[in-house]
């Protein structure tokens, strides 16, 4: 697809469209999390979106109630395609007694179970070095120097897909760097991946991994993202500096004000 030819409503086809997928491989990351594979019926088929773009699962929560969530793989092949989920289980977090809505059904769900899924547009869009920056209500494209990322957690899917599609693009100098959030090492996902893009492309792109809890071998950084973790991990923003964020709720309100005091344009500034 070329720049000038993207509309949104030539691609309202593919986002309303709900299918099915069979859950093939379900492969524990750590204590909490899986990687998910999903097939599609045909061999040859994929999901084809663009970066960055996410699906929804449809399923159940423990009443029966339907319930649908946002997940972003972050690989995939003819006939399929697998996500990293982290499942919020029930008892485990006393504010949370009851856990998530669909992670708990979705650890429970037999393989070779069929379910819906669709294609979704999320708030930025990037092709051939070049986004759209909320793209449902803006139809501009923008090129940025720079991409800062701010991620908690499972928020690692969408900015990996993005990185990802940066990387892989021989025409695209951005440059960009992440601040990686976790509780412990064990909690952090891609860490091995991440690595291998920083090793390839050491001009380009950077991470920067930090925990709540550490021993005394964790040489990345410690604590919660603040101001002067970022005044020494990011390089001065500019206009053309584009500041994305995806972590937990409370994590999130705290990243939009930082990236703000740090001076990423408010336009500029993307949770996805
Ligand atoms: C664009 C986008 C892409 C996403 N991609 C991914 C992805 O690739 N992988 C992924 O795993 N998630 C992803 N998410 C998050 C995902 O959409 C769901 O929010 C998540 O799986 C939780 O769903 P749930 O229905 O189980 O929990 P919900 O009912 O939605 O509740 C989740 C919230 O409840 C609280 N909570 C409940 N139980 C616990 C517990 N045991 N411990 C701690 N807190 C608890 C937490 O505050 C948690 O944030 C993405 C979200 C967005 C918006």
């Amino acid at each position: 697809m070329d720049q000038k030819d993207f509309k949104i409503e030539t691609l309202s086809e593919q986002f309303t469209k709900k299918f099915q997928v069979t859950l093939t491989l379900r492969e524990p990351i750590n204590h909490d999390s899986y990687l998910f594979r999903f097939d599609f019926k045909n061999p040859k088929e994929r999901l084809g979106m663009q970066a960055i773009q996410h699906i929804k699962i449809s399923g159940f929560n423990m009443k029966g109630d339907a319930v649908e969530r946002a997940y972003t793989h972050v690989f995939e092949q003819d006939g399929y395609f697998q996500i990293p989920i982290k499942i919020y289980r029930p008892n485990v977090h006393p504010q949370f007694p009851n856990g998530g809505e669909l992670t708990p059904w979705l650890e429970k769900l037999n393989l070779n179970s069929e379910l819906t899924i669709k294609r979704c547009l999320g708030k930025l869009f990037y092709h051939n070095n070049q986004f759209i920056v909320r793209p449902k209500l803006n139809n501009t494209w923008s090129q940025f120097d720079t991409v800062l990322f701010i991620c908690g957690g499972s928020g690692i899917t969408p900015a990996y897909q993005l990185i990802q599609s940066i990387c892989n693009n021989p025409n695209d100098n951005t440059k960009m760097v992440i601040l990686y959030a976790n509780k412990t090492e064990q909690d952090i996902w891609l860490q091995k991946e991440l690595n291998q893009f920083q090793s390839k492309h050491k001009d380009q792109f950077t991470v920067h991994f930090t925990v709540d809890k550490f021993d005394e071998n964790w040489k990345g950084l410690k604590g919660h993202v603040n101001f002067e973790m970022m005044a020494s991990t990011f390089p001065k923003p500019t206009e053309t500096t584009l500041g994305v964020l995806c972590g937990p709720k409370t994590m999130n309100k705290l990243v939009i004000q930082l990236y703000e005091q740090f001076g990423v344009k408010k336009d500029n500034i993307v949770k996805f």
